[in-house]
């Protein structure tokens, strides 16, 4: 059993797949072994969370995730605690693995109680887990998940929080909000976007001792992903050795976009960092750093297309910062260069209106040339031709379709952000928080993928290694100084990552 999050990449899976490594492991195991072993993995994280905890209430719902709290009740109460097991009315039996811990509960001498506890140090979620449907406001489970927030008390769901979709990390008005959640065979991608990670609390994973051995063959549906390390500087380098960044951007009244995301190139190692504004009155001195060179767009856009002049050195174009409705017409010749192009803010909009452009961003692919799109929600809801809602309700397939559709790196970004690829088992990087919930840290990411980018990363690995920058960044910020996007920019990732 271990903390699942930032630090090991690890595989997900979703329900069908849990259900078939559950039926193996079954199948190659003594009876009732598994639901014993999740039992005791619960009541030893429940222990861990709260030691000197004397009362634990345990709701267990009538299928086999009650059985997991009715083995933990075994546990604890062996240790000398208070525990008191309450059961949802049912009307069908049992299924036999729940019904044997039931059964074993009862040898120990445990009682279910008619209602929750008056009082608790902890509570245990055993309502539901993967086998979930919605819960309907009116539902009698309603009572009683409302009685499990327990004010400031520690909840630990079991598997999944009862409430929380586990494959989508979507959920109904009636949730569980557990401080911890402790996920058993399988580590479920809901417990990490959408509304998961506000919902699971910090994420423990048991695999009861058979993943490994049952998996084979099961493909993860995303990975939980940590980036590669990255290899050091060779002395024999000179600033060409890690590429140019050509940001195109900042329209009037939004040149701060252009130059974030410019300044978080810098910080993230590009050799050099050239700007091109596309606020006709802005001039060089408005640069915030001397160390950005400043070019007419027009000239910036020269030297983007200019295949002849690109052979020395490695290039990105980090596109649409703050750039308005001028830049449609500056992204079909863009799209024609082959070289790697982030794609964000102004240009996605641009992007998700026009058919030849989209069709432009497919055939860069098929001539080898890289494109990453960092949509946030809504603009991947333009893109797919859908709503916020939707692509919310199941993140994981709306960036796997429009990496699909567009057959480019999509980077979909909010809490639990996506980094999807054609061919590639998508990434979801459990790191950031709401801090970043303000205005210009979206530049900021895209700065930071095109400098990785033009160090000659491949986009699926510059994407994840940009967005664990970035979110670990946020996740390490003290309290007590305010985060804002320009000093997000100013972050180097040797210092952090
Ligand atoms: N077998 C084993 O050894 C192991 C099992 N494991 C554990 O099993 C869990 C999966 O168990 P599961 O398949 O029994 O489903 P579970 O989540 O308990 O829910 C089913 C029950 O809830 C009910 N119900 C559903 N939605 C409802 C709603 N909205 N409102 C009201 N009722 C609702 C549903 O009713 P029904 O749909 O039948 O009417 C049924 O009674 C898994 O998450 C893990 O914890 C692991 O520890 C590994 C070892
Ligand atoms: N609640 C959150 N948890 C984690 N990351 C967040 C959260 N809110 C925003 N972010 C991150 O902050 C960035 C915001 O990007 P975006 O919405 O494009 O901002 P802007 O357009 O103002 O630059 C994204 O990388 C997103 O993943
Ligand atoms: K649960």
């Amino acid at each position: 059993m271990f903390p699942a999050g930032v630090h090991h990449s690890l595989p997900l899976y979703d329900v069908a797949a849990t259900r078939e490594i559950e039926r193996r492991a079954l199948d190659a195991l003594p009876p009732h072994t598994l639901m014993r072993r999740a039992g005791l993995a619960v009541a030893r994280l429940a222990l861990a969370i709260a030691p000197h905890a004397q009362t634990f209430w345990i709701a267990c719902g009538a299928g086999n995730n009650g059985g997991d709290g009715m083995e933990a009740a075994t546990h604890l109460r062996a240790w000398g605690k208070d525990v008191v097991l309450t059961l949802l009315p049912h009307t069908r039996p049992l299924p036999a693995d729940a019904q044997a811990a039931l059964e074993h509960a009862r040898s120990c001498g445990l009682a279910f109680a008619a209602a929750p506890p008056a009082d608790f140090d902890v509570a245990i979620d055993g309502l539901l887990g993967i086998g979930a449907r919605a819960i309907e406001p009116e539902s009698a489970l309603a009572p009683c998940i409302y009685a499990l927030y327990g004010g400031h008390r520690p909840v630990l769901a079991i598997d999944v929080p009862s409430g929380l979709d586990a494959n989508t990390g979507s959920c109904t008005a009636v949730c569980v909000r557990a401080t911890h959640t402790l996920s058993l065979l399988t580590l479920k991608p809901g417990l990490f976007t959408g509304q998961g990670r506000d919902h699971a609390g910090q994420v423990w994973f048991d695999d009861l001792g058979v993943q490994a051995a049952h998996a084979e063959g099961i493909s993860p549906c995303a990975q939980l992903a940590v980036p590669m390390p990255q290899s050091p500087r060779q002395h024999a380098s000179h600033k060409g050795s890690f590429g140019d960044v050509l940001v195109i951007g900042g329209a009037a009244g939004m040149t701060g976009a252009a130059w974030l995301a410019a300044t978080a190139a810098l910080y993230n190692g590009a050799g050099r960092v050239i700007v091109g504004l596309l606020d006709p009155h802005a001039t060089p001195a408005s640069a915030p750093l001397p160390d950005l060179m400043v070019r007419p767009i027009d000239a910036l856009m020269d030297m983007a297309t200019d295949t002849a002049g690109q052979s020395a050195t490695q290039r990105c174009i980090v596109c649409g910062c703050g750039g308005g409705e001028a830049i449609a017409a500056l992204l079909e010749r863009l799209l024609c260069t082959s070289t790697p192009l982030v794609l964000d803010a102004d240009a996605l909009r641009a992007l998700a209106v026009s058919s030849t452009l989209q069709d432009a961003v497919r055939h860069r692919t098929q001539c080898g040339a890289h494109t990453v799109l960092t949509p946030h929600p809504r603009e991947a809801a333009l893109l797919l031709a859908t709503t916020t809602a939707a692509v919310q309700s199941d993140r994981i397939a709306c960036a796997n379709a429009l990496a699909q559709r567009l057959r480019c790196t999509v980077v979909l970004k909010g809490s639990g952000t996506l980094v999807a690829h054609p061919g590639h088992t998508p990434a979801l990087l459990a790191v950031g928080n709401p801090r970043l919930a303000i205005a210009g840290t979206g530049d900021v990411l895209a700065g930071m993928i095109g400098a990785r980018l033009a160090g000659s990363l491949a986009p699926y690995d510059a994407a994840i290694q940009a967005v664990h920058h970035h979110g670990t960044t946020a996740d390490r910020w003290p309290a007590d100084r305010p985060l804002t996007a320009s000093a997000l920019a100013c972050t180097a990732p040797c210092a952090t990552s």
